[in-house]
């Protein structure tokens, strides 16, 4: 399998409502709780709608989402920062959310692709049971293969709510993670520069 394809569900197998419902309520009562109560009468099928949409990417190629490819007269950086990012921890089924910056450098065609596709290729990822560390390299990889650039710099700054509001509880503490592939990854010159529009302040 290819590593783009890590995490694709089979398309066949369709996202099954009815058996999260059965499973949320099982977790209800499991924990002790009445799912029959007014409150969590709804609760299953609530779940089954947002787990739908928050593993929408299970079912999504990141073809689907990098699906414009432009020519124009640039071949320097282009650099989206500060993208919004919710996925999901794949060790506890809780949220990480923070921030991730795409940047990468048209190839000598100077093949470029719509801003918006670059954030949408962010989710189709995030939309999936994940590390942090995976969803950062996917990102990256498919940026490579799809739009043939020079090179891809993905950096994703996020609190883990596995580690804020249970187990260790260190809130505020941030996970940085950066993949980087061709130019950025062979000159440091051209790492550092994108690290300091990053980051806002040179590096
Ligand atoms: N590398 C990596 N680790 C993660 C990510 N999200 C959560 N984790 C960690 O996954 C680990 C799972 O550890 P385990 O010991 O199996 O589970 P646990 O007993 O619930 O661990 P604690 O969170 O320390 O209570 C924890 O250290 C989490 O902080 C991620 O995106 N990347
Ligand atoms: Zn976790």
């Amino acid at each position: 399998m290819s590593p783009l394809e890590e995490g694709l569900a089979d398309r066949a197998t369709d996202f099954d409502n009815a058996r999260i419902e059965r499973a949320v309520r099982e977790i209800l009562f499991a924990i002790g709780e009445d799912p029959d109560r007014d409150g969590l009468r709804d609760t299953p099928a609530r779940v089954a709608r947002a787990y739908a949409e928050q593993f929408a990417g299970l079912r999504q190629k990141p073809e689907d989402a990098l699906n414009r490819i432009f020519e124009a007269d640039h071949d320097e950086m282009v650099l989206v920062k500060d993208i919004e990012v919710y996925s999901t921890c794949e060790h506890h089924l809780v949220p990480f959310h923070g921030l991730a910056h795409v940047g990468y450098t048209p190839n000598k065609s100077g093949q470029i692709t719509g801003l918006s596709k670059l954030a949408r290729l962010v989710d189709v990822y995030a939309r999936r049971p994940q590390v942090q560390e995976r969803l950062t390299s996917q990102v990256a990889d498919a940026i490579m293969e799809i739009l043939e650039p020079r090179g891809v710099i993905v950096v994703i700054e996020a609190e883990h709510l596995c580690m804020t509001m249970r187990g260790v509880r260190k809130p505020g503490a941030k996970t940085v993670t950066s993949a980087v592939r061709g130019d950025f990854r062979e000159y440091a010159q051209t790492r550092a520069e994108a690290m300091s529009l990053i980051l806002g302040r040179p590096s």
